[in-house]
């Protein structure tokens, strides 16, 4: 029996581009949220997150009748057939996942749902939250499949329906495949497993991505040491289809509303069980360092004590793409500036609201106004298409930090500024 009508309850990053999308598949499709404002912009088709393609996803489901919002679960399930959980797993202060959305949607939804009902776990949860949902949900006649969503923020509706693979786990293998059919305009492989198997594959994908990173900025930093250019290494090392070219980026750190919270939370899943996993743990406190490093760095270059330095700050979003700032590494090195006394002043193509210890300004030739460096913690196409000469008369010092390696040193140079990446040695 095919699934049409779908409930997704949280409109977020990936509640709303998966509703979107399903509706757009021709399904019927309910979103509800908790926040009544927000289901009110969204019946008027505004779209608060900034993600290519959802508003106009959002504005055709609208015109179709495909798509639907309401404030609460409850009033969204009456004849669902699928009901997908988008609802926030954020990290709680021991480190784990903080489950109480999920659970309160299990227990609100537990009496209300249509007998033979799927309901799908597609935020991002610990292993064994399938089972403990459905002891939650206390019904027999409702089936709970796990399908953990790996869109990337900046590119969730491509990634949505481009998918390098879709994953349902279940102790009820017929619902798993009834959810499995759901993507297949998409024609992605399909790994069907246990609950368990696809819980995990999620935290597993998520910290081996991490652990990668915190690889490549070490590889960078032994780069600095030796002389050696870490654009060509990680170059020679992707082209091994093993290793791959993607994610090998170094930079301030990663971060984002994901990969710090789902380490922390495999990390305790992990000593929950009795099984160490130092590998994870130490790229956890790489990641820390790296951002420490940064500031480091950007202090010896500029030959004198950050306090009462004044540095502009090209970039506040975790990645160029969103205006998230959940878990943004250069909000870390903003904090770390700060700690040590320096004034900053940051602009972010994306970001225009206020922020403590921060100003934040409208345009980038205002944050490099009369500052002794420049730091670039993330990497905005902008960034690249600035004026540079313009930048040197408008700084009084002359150092630009580039912790993306984003911008084209020989430019700056003949700028008549001073460039430094991560893990690059000055250009010549
Ligand atoms: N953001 C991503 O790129 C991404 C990618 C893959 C997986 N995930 C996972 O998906 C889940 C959701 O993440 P997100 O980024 O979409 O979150 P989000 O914060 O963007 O959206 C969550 C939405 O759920 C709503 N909500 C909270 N409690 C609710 C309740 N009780 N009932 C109804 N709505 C409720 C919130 O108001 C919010 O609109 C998390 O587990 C996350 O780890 C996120
Ligand atoms: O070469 C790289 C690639 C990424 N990053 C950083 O890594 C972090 C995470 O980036 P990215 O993975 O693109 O962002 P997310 O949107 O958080 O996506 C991750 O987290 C999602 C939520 O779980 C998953 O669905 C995605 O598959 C997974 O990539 C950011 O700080 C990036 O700047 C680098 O420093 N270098």
């Amino acid at each position: 029996m095919s699934i049409h009508r779908i409930t997704v309850v949280g409109a977020g990053y990936v509640g709303l581009t998966t509703g979107a999308c399903l509706a757009s598949f021709g399904h019927r499709v309910v979103c509800a949220d908790v926040d009544a404002g927000k289901i009110a912009r969204l019946r008027a088709g505004k779209v608060d997150i900034l993600e290519a393609g959802l508003p106009e996803l959002v504005a055709a489901g609208l015109a179709a009748g495909t798509l639907a919002f309401e404030v609460g679960a409850a009033a969204a399930v009456q004849d669902a057939e699928a009901v997908f959980l988008c609802v926030p797993t954020p990290m709680a202060a021991d480190g784990t996942a903080d489950l109480s959305a999920v659970a309160s949607v299990a227990a609100e939804l537990g009496a209300l749902l249509p007998a033979g009902c799927v309901v799908v776990n597609k935020s991002t949860v610990p292993v064994g939250t399938a089972e403990w949902v459905r002891r939650l949900l206390g019904r027999d006649d409702v089936a709970v499949v796990s399908n953990p969503e790996f869109l990337r923020e900046g590119s969730a509706v491509h990634d949505f329906l481009h998918p390098d693979r879709i994953v349902v786990g279940s102790a009820d293998e017929p619902a798993a495949r009834r959810i499995a059919e759901l993507y297949s305009p998409l024609r992605a492989p399909v790994v069907c497993t246990n609950a368990a198997s696809a819980e995990l594959i999620k935290y597993a994908a998520n910290c081996f991505l991490a652990v990668k990173l915190s690889y490549v900025n070490a590889v960078a930093e032994l780069c600095e040491t030796f002389g050696a250019e870490i654009d060509a290494v990680t170059a020679g090392m992707g082209h091994d289809p093993r290793i791959g070219q993607a994610f090998l980026r170094p930079g301030p750190g990663w971060g984002g509303p994901c990969l710090p919270k789902d380490a922390s939370a495999l990390l305790r899943l992990a000593e929950g069980r009795g099984v160490r996993f130092d590998l994870l743990q130490a790229a956890v406190d790489d990641n820390a360092r790296q951002s420490r490093r940064v500031v480091r760095r950007l202090a010896d270059e500029l030959g004198k004590p950050l306090d009462g330095a004044r540095i502009g700050l090209l970039g506040l979003a975790f990645k160029p793409g969103t205006n998230d700032l959940r878990g943004s590494p250069a909000l870390q090195v903003a904090e770390l500036l700060a700690d040590a006394g320096a004034e900053v002043v940051a602009h972010d193509p994306a970001v225009h609201r206020e922020l403590p210890r921060i100003t934040v300004v409208g345009d980038a030739y205002l944050a490099v106004k009369e500052v002794d460096a420049v730091l670039l913690v993330t990497e905005w196409p902008q960034f690249r298409e600035l004026d540079w000469p313009a930048v040197a008369d408008l700084m009084d010092g002359g150092l630009v930090f580039d912790a993306r390696n984003h911008l084209d040193p020989a430019v700056l140079e003949r700028s008549g500024l001073r460039w430094r990446g991560i893990g690059r040695q000055a250009a010549a």
